[in-house]
């Protein structure tokens, strides 16, 4: 699978949902180097999720820009594919066709999707389900279909939002480990929302925090940690507390130097 990961540069980004609101955010600047897991963590209505639609290309911001490699992302691509917390999945279809169904709409032959087919049922491990029907499968496999037909795009980057959240804690703990080694394994990039810390933790290179109204990014954290990563290891708790005093520290922020310095 040829994926590869990019470069990413937001810079003085703004958006406000009309014309006469208020702002959701106000001029976040983040960059993100070439295959790193960037964890955007915060509390609820902070502006984590129209931060990332607007990475997505499903939001326009209302001011700055967002570029991958130096190229303004501008609309969806398949180079930046998003999976959200359901896994929205063409219930009449089988595995293998829901992980197929973006590539029909390229030109690629029949046995070239075959096989980009194969490797990304292979890669979230559902050889054996591939001729079921999604809806005999349950809500942590039809999430890895979710994750084999993103992946079988082959990214740069990949999108979640609070992907695993409606999953048993086992099946969660299982997917964060699974997607984190499949990224570092193809080296694409990976920019995560999520409340949880722990999530965070296992499956980032890096952290930032998001707090305010209007948000902005207000600390970040590197995530230093060996492959794979245990809850119980005392590196992971330890950084663990970390990121939880600076999330706490965080609620109490309502004042963003960028909007500040705007105002
Ligand atoms: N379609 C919309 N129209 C108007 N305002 C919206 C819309 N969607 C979100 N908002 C508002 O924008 C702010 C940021 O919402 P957003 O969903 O980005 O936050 P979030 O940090 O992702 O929250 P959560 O963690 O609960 O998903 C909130 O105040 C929310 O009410």
């Amino acid at each position: 699978m040829a994926i590869r990961g990019t470069n990413i540069k937001i810079e003085g980004l703004t958006h406000r949902y009309r014309s006469r609101s208020g702002v959701t955010f106000n001029r976040v600047d983040l960059e993100s180097p070439q295959g790193e897991a960037l964890a955007i963590i915060g509390r609820s209505g902070c502006g984590k999720s129209t931060l990332l639609h607007i990475v997505a290309g499903l939001l326009k911001a209302s001011e700055g820009s967002i570029k991958l490699d130096g190229n303004p992302i501008d609309g969806p691509s398949p180079k930046w594919v998003m999976m959200f917390q359901a896994p929205h999945l063409f219930p009449w279809m089988t595995v293998k066709q829901n992980v197929g169904v973006g590539l029909t709409f390229g030109n690629w032959s029949r046995a070239t999707i075959d096989s980009r087919v194969d490797e990304a049922i292979r890669l979230v491990e559902l050889q054996d389900f591939a001729q079921s029907n999604v809806q005999d499968l349950s809500g942590g496999q039809q999430q890895r279909v979710a994750l084999a037909r993103s992946l079988v795009m082959e990214p740069e980057l990949l999108l979640l939002d609070e992907p695993f959240s409606a999953l048993d804690a086992f099946t969660r703990s299982s997917l964060q480990h699974d997607v984190r080694a499949i990224a570092k394994r193809l080296g694409f990039n990976i920019i995560l929302v999520t409340h949880d810390i722990d999530e965070a933790v296992i499956m980032a290179d890096r952290a930032v925090i998001m707090a305010g109204s209007p948000g902005n990014i207000v600390h970040e954290l590197d995530v230093d940690l060996p492959d794979p990563r245990d809850r119980g290891d005392p590196q992971v708790q330890k950084l663990r507390a970390e990121l939880m005093d600076s999330f706490q520290e965080a609620a109490n922020y309502n004042k963003p130097k960028a909007a500040a310095l705007a105002g």
